[in-house]
């Protein structure tokens, strides 16, 4: 399929959509330019990958399955290792949210947790894009997509490549994640894909604390997003509660909230 065209969103009616708030519980629960940068932490390797534990797994049965009965009790282990440990593959993690909830500082901690890349789609926006949030214009959708659509293609690759890899990107709509979702090779448009690798992770903070982070941030001339938009994006962000995105209060310090977002994705 054509790349760019794949992932683009259908209009869709949202039906069912429940609409969160900042700091609501849920019930159940500057770079100038354009050129994009992927910061990247690949210090250490990845963990082998599941064919490898499979391939050890079969030999040690076949070394043990002669030591009567603790050959088979050695297997079950052995899979159960293989099994936590191939969790870490091939998955991008999608941190979300509006302005000011920690999508970057959140997202480079646990990249760095974790080992892997952290992308952050404020450095993936054309120059028209920053002019206009300067400019106190919010985006639409013609801005949004092509931005989200090379996000995609970034997910895509380290997926494709048997990466993990972190996204801080505030994908606000459903619309928005469904073209982040076709990173993902196995993602079928009817939700059909039996082990999405494409996770969200909503970062929840107050009203009152983000208005005091992002107006802090844009006073050092830190960054490009006024505190006046803010209301834009919280009136924008809509999670479908059908899909099953993991909402964590990020008010909290960041080690925390990596540690929480480590217990719930891996
Ligand atoms: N958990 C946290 N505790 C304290 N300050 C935070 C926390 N998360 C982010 N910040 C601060 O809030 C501001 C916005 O964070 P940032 O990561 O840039 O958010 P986003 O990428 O979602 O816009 C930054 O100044 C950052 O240092
Ligand atoms: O979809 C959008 O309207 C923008 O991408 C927006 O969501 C993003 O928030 C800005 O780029 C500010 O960047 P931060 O969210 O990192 O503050």
């Amino acid at each position: 399929m054509d790349a760019s065209k794949r992932g683009r969103p259908e209009a869709k009616a949202n039906g069912g959509a429940k609409k969160f708030k900042p700091g609501e519980r849920k019930e159940s629960e500057e770079k100038e330019d354009i050129a994009p940068k992927v910061r990247r932490e690949e210090s250490l390797p990845h963990p082998p990958s599941g064919s490898l534990y499979l391939h050890i797994s079969l030999t040690l049965l076949l070394t043990l399955s002669s030591i009567d009965h603790f050959g088979e009790i050695f297997f079950q282990l052995i899979l159960k290792v293989s099994d936590h440990l191939t969790r870490y593959e091939r998955m991008a993690v999608v941190l979300m949210g509006v302005s000011g909830v920690g999508k970057s500082t959140i997202g480079e901690l646990l990249a760095k947790t974790l080992n892997c890349s952290f992308i952050d789609a404020d450095n993936f926006h054309p120059q028209s894009n920053k002019e206009k949030m300067k400019n106190r214009i919010p985006l639409s959708d013609e801005d949004r997509i092509p931005w989200l659509e090379v996000l995609r293609d970034l997910l895509n690759a380290s997926l494709v490549s048997g990466k993990i890899v972190i996204l801080g990107c505030s994908a606000l709509q459903k619309k928005y994640r469904d073209i982040l979702r076709y990173a993902d090779p196995n993602f079928k448009s009817d939700y059909s894909c039996e082990k999405c690798v494409v996770k969200f992770v909503l970062l929840d903070v107050g009203v009152e604390l983000l208005l005091n982070r992002v107006a802090k941030r844009v006073a050092e001339g830190n960054h490009f997003m006024p505190a006046e938009l803010l209301q834009s994006q919280i009136d924008l962000l809509e999670v479908d509660v059908s899909e099953g995105i993991h909402k964590v209060d990020a008010s909290r310090s960041p080690q925390d909230i990596v540690d929480e977002i480590k217990a719930l994705i891996l």
